[in-house]
């Protein structure tokens, strides 16, 4: 299948009788409990929408999720439903071919360009930004601040478009295989996000989101990002992922216990959006902003110095202090991205405009928006 084809773009047939979900009786400005101190990411059960004769648990998780999107952008979900050791075994599979020799990962070697988005990226080949640049200037922006980060792509197999780039299955053997097994698990996660996104819209059909994500034409990155001194981070010498917001529809991040992850939320201020054990973070893309003409935010988010190595910083002024010189540990994340199928018309969601509040974006395919911010980052 060539899911990137051009096919006829379809409309789209979504509709919806009733108005969306009343919000959460908290104020959606403060939308329940959340985590670190100055994190402001809410941790949501996600458990209760698994329960399929619990119409009331079900309706509440998706007011839950559904405010947590409109205010930061990102949530925690727990009881999520990727097992604990799935997730552990990702992580070390990870760490094993990132301990490759350099000449193996490049055995799988991502391919120039921003189209065909599968394989090894080694340090520095690709710089986040969230603007499209003349390739000059991408190139300038590398040469003041890299991204000090190596980085494996790889999609669903069934992805005639952007096909997998794999290394030789005697460099690690059973690699391939439990990443699709993980692959799998974050797509059904996803496509259960979506129904309760769904459900938050009272979309006649729970399933409409979901059906517009059929192909499951997915991403899974595996990240590492090499220790880095924490002085070059300090002084933006480095990163570790510049500021953006995600291109898709909703991004699953698994993260280990370092840090440094930070959500410009609200805008103008960057707090942290910490690991929470047994949770994954869920976060909005732009296209999942467009859909729902705003309702539900892109954030903006970057990852550089863990927020403890910050905080130390500020006690001890802003001086040349102790620890300036040291090294930030090592730190490994796994964002799988979801987006529309190609041909997916993404124009206002029933239930997110009305004559008060029109339609704020022109419609566009999936394929056209991301192809256009992919070109803009290699
Ligand atoms: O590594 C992280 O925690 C964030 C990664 C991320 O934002 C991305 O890859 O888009
Ligand atoms: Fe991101």
């Amino acid at each position: 299948m060539d899911a990137l084809a051009a096919k006829p773009a379809q409309k789209s047939s979504i509709s919806q009788t009733s108005p969306p979900l009343p919000p959460p009786s908290h104020s959606p400005q403060q939308p329940g409990p959340t985590t670190a101190a100055d994190s402001p990411v809410p941790i949501v059960d996600f458990g209760g929408f698994c329960r399929e004769n619990d119409e009331q648990a079900r309706r509440k998780v998706a007011r839950e999720i559904d405010a947590a999107l409109r205010t930061v952008g990102f949530v925690y979900l727990r009881n999520h439903g990727v097992p604990g050791e799935t997730v552990d075994e990702a992580f070390e599979w990870s760490k094993k071919f990132f301990a490759l020799p350099l000449a193996t990962k490049n055995l799988a070697p991502h391919p120039p360009g921003g189209t065909h988005h599968r394989g090894y990226s080694s340090p520095g080949l690709e710089k986040v930004s969230q603007h499209t640049y003349a390739a000059s200037t991408i190139a300038d922006l590398r040469a003041a601040a890299p991204d000090v980060k190596e980085s494996f792509e790889c999609g669903n197999e069934t992805d005639g478009a952007q096909p997998n780039i794999w290394p030789p299955d005697a460099a690690l053997p059973g690699f391939r295989t439990a990443m699709m097994a993980f692959f799998d698990q974050c797509s059904t996660l996803v496509h259960a996000v979506l129904r309760a996104l769904a459900l938050a819209l009272s979309l006649d059909d729970e399933s409409a989101l979901s059906a517009a994500h059929a192909a499951s034409a997915f991403q899974l990155r595996l990240l590492h990002y090499p220790p880095v001194a924490a002085r070059a981070l300090r002084q933006q010498a480095a990163a570790r992922i510049g500021a953006h917001s995600d291109f898709g529809s909703l991004t699953l991040l698994f993260q280990d216990a370092v840090g440094g992850l930070e959500v410009e939320s609200p805008p103008g201020r960057y707090r942290p959006a910490p690991p929470v054990d047994g949770a994954v973070l869920v976060n909005v893309g732009d296209l999942l902003e467009r859909w729902s003409n705003g309702r539900w935010r892109s954030t903006v988010h970057r990852v550089g110095l863990p927020a403890h190595l910050r905080e130390a910083r500020e006690r001890e002024g802003e001086g040349e202090g102790e620890g300036e010189d040291d090294m930030v540990a090592p730190r490994y994340s796994l964002p799988f991205f979801s987006a529309p199928d190609p041909d997916t018309v993404i124009e206002a969601l029933p239930g997110c405009w009305d004559e008060a509040n029109p339609k704020k974006y022109p419609p566009v395919t999936a394929a056209e928006y991301v192809n256009v911010r992919m070109n803009a980052i290699y």
